[in-house]
């Protein structure tokens, strides 16, 4: 599959943008008019700059209200199309988009637009050019891809054929398995956005909010699957409308777009596998990926800090066990049940404690690690000793570091041996069994890019977001999971002025690791015993309870005396509790009742209000 992207989805000047493209991999761009108007670069210059990148010039856009207009009108439209063609030329570019008419369109006939379509196609074969016809959402005649389609037919010209834009057709809702009914070369071009579901007007959803593939909520594997049939084999675009794609640093939104393509190839290919079976042929050429399953768990967690102490008392007061440090590395492993804690004080010189690491368990890390790096994920460079586990990693939008352990059958961890046992085994009963959810604080710009790359590497499955409030703004949370729950990764936007000074916007805000238990009660007063600072909760948020589930007075007041937060739904109920915090790490503690699925995310704000006291009047 030949991949392009049109520059109006990266931020900088044209030749920034150029770059970008040209180092994230894409065999092609679409030069957005504006990009070139603004540039001090002559056409000639670009076109010896895309030679040397090594990138092709596939589409110059946009060509504006031409058709459906009277005679003296067309006259002018075809005296600016002319000028356009020259230009085209010394780009040495030979395929121009032209959006059905939005303004200046009065006559409703498809004879007409058709006619008129036809005379832009003789003086376009003049200079070697083609038009590819599309039909924008919001079109004041031709809003539809299939009407595009007619007027192309009645027009009949070798030079005028259509682009087909997954926005225009996926946001009116039109059936995209048209497009298999389309001559392959009729199709010029084929643009893909993907769009989170809004109701607002299309045109602002269309400028603002498009999002690569992978990244909002449309079936673009079901759509390409549509176009491969129609024996298309040109290129496939990215043309993504984004406000915050057009500020974030370019290099990587071009890599994240890349990304969002090699997957959706891939997911095309298993989506025509599974529905026209293994024989089928075409001629686009779908690349796939090494195969993975979706983790079995957390293997572990890692807080870095240079001083751990605090951390250190944490976990101790929530009944882990110092399994003492590392052979080689000052480092410390911390356990309870199944849950691990690595307390990292390497290079952590200033460092406040900080969620620096997530191990997931995984069928086969290699392949794993092999599917990451395909899709364009950073690798960690690790350096270990002989006979110690070589463990792969790679880095997440947030630099999050993401282990890929292997799984084995009865959930312990191979690389723990390196440990030496000189920590003292804490008697009594490990009430905590494993890590439940890890929460994620994402900088603003990188929100879209994480989700997807926790869709694309790790095979995490996004639910819909959600939005808390709390009392100095909205926090953005998007739970990514496995299935049946066993990997649970929140992500979170927090407001900007959440951020604090830190070691990096991105460990500012703080993050938490909650841990599942079997009796939270028991555990909470556990912890009580030992001295554990709890996040206070005010006494309004009992009285609230109270009023919605009625529980048992003995109940409320247990709750209310240990800070403890409480859920229920029609699946079970929620225990749950929260740690004070140390740099940006804080601990949870949950228990699951029944088959409760949920985070008890009525507790959210109560906790974010909590934590924004503590952090302003201690
Ligand atoms: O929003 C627009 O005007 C616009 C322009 C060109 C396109 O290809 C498109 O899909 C939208
Ligand atoms: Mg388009």
């Amino acid at each position: 599959m030949r991949t392009s992207i049109a520059t109006v989805c990266l931020s900088g000047t044209l030749e920034e943008k150029m770059h970008a493209c040209a180092n994230a991999g894409f065999d092609g761009i679409e030069i957005f008019e504006q990009d070139l108007l603004v540039s001090p670069h002559s056409p000639e210059e670009i076109r010896d700059l895309a030679a040397r990148l090594g990138l092709s010039l596939d589409l110059y856009q946009p060509f504006r209200d031409f058709e459906g207009v009277p005679e003296e009108l067309l006259a002018e439209n075809l005296y600016r199309a002319e000028a356009k063609f020259r230009l085209m030329r010394s780009l040495g570019m030979d395929l121009m988009l032209l959006c059905s008419n939005v303004g200046t369109a009065t006559i409703d006939d498809d004879e007409l637009a058709a006619a008129q379509l036809r005379r832009l196609g003789d003086l376009a074969a003049r200079y070697g050019i083609r038009i590819a016809y599309e039909a924008l959402a919001w079109g004041t005649f031709v809003n539809d891809f299939e009407h595009a389609m007619r007027i192309v037919d009645l027009a009949d010209h070798p030079n005028i054929g259509t682009c087909l834009d997954s926005f225009h057709i996926l946001s009116r809702g039109w059936n995209p398995a048209g497009i298999e009914k389309i001559p392959a070369e009729k199709i010029f071009f084929v643009q893909l956005a993907d769009a989170p579901q809004l109701s607002m007007d299309i045109l602002s959803w269309s400028r603002h909010y498009r999002v690569f593939p992978g990244e909002g909520a449309w079936e673009l594997d079901k759509f390409m699957g549509h176009l491969v049939r129609s024996g298309y084999n040109g290129p496939v675009s990215l043309e993504i409308f984004n406000d915050v794609f057009r500020q974030a640093d370019e290099e990587r939104t071009a890599v994240d777009a890349m990304r969002s393509l090699i997957w959706l190839e891939e997911r095309t290919s298993v989506h025509l596998l599974e529905t026209d079976g293994p024989d089928a042929r075409y001629p686009m050429q779908l690349a796939t990926l090494p195969q993975v399953a979706e983790p079995t768990g957390f293997n572990f967690a890692e807080v870095k800090a240079e001083n751990t102490e605090h951390v250190q008392q944490l976990l101790s007061q929530l009944g882990f066990t110092f399994r003492g440090r590392h052979r080689t590395k000052p480092v410390q492993l911390w356990t309870q049940g199944q849950a691990r804690i690595i307390i990292n004080e390497q290079q952590a010189r200033g460092l406040e404690p900080t969620i620096a690491a997530l191990a997931f368990d995984v069928e086969d890390p290699l392949v794993a690690a092999s599917r990451a790096l395909q899709l364009k994920a950073t690798a960690v460079p690790r350096q270990s000793q002989a006979n110690e586990a070589v463990l792969q990693a790679v880095k997440a939008p947030d630099s999050t570091e993401i282990f890929l352990c292997e799984a084995t059958p009865d959930g312990t961890a191979a690389w723990t041996d390196e440990f030496a046992t000189d920590g003292a085994k804490r008697s009594g009963q490990d009430l905590i069994t494993h890590i439940d959810h890890v929460n994620l604080a994402q900088p603003w710009q990188h929100f879209d890019e994480s989700v997807l790359f926790y869709e694309s590497t790790l095979s995490l499955a996004p639910r819909p977001s959600t939005e808390v409030p709390s009392p100095v703004g909205l926090v953005r949370s998007q739970v990514m999971r496995t299935e049946d729950g066993n990997v649970r990764l929140a992500l979170n936007i927090a407001p900007l002025v959440m951020e604090q000074p830190g070691p990096s916007a991105e460990s500012a805000y703080p993050q938490h690791i909650a841990f599942a238990c079997t009796d939270l009660i028991a555990l909470a007063r556990n912890a009580v015993a030992s001295g554990l600072e709890f996040l206070k909760i005010p006494a309004n948020y009992y009285a609230d309870l109270q009023a919605r589930f009625r529980l048992a007075p003995e109940l409320l007041a247990t709750l209310q005396e240990l800070n403890l937060l409480y859920d229920r739904d029609e699946t079970g109920e929620f225990l749950h509790f929260y740690t004070a915090t140390v740099g940006s790490v804080f601990f949870e503690v949950v228990e699951r009742r029944s088959s409760y699925d949920g985070y008890g995310a009525p507790n959210a704000p109560v906790r974010l209000s909590a934590q924004y006291l503590l952090s302003k009047h201690g």
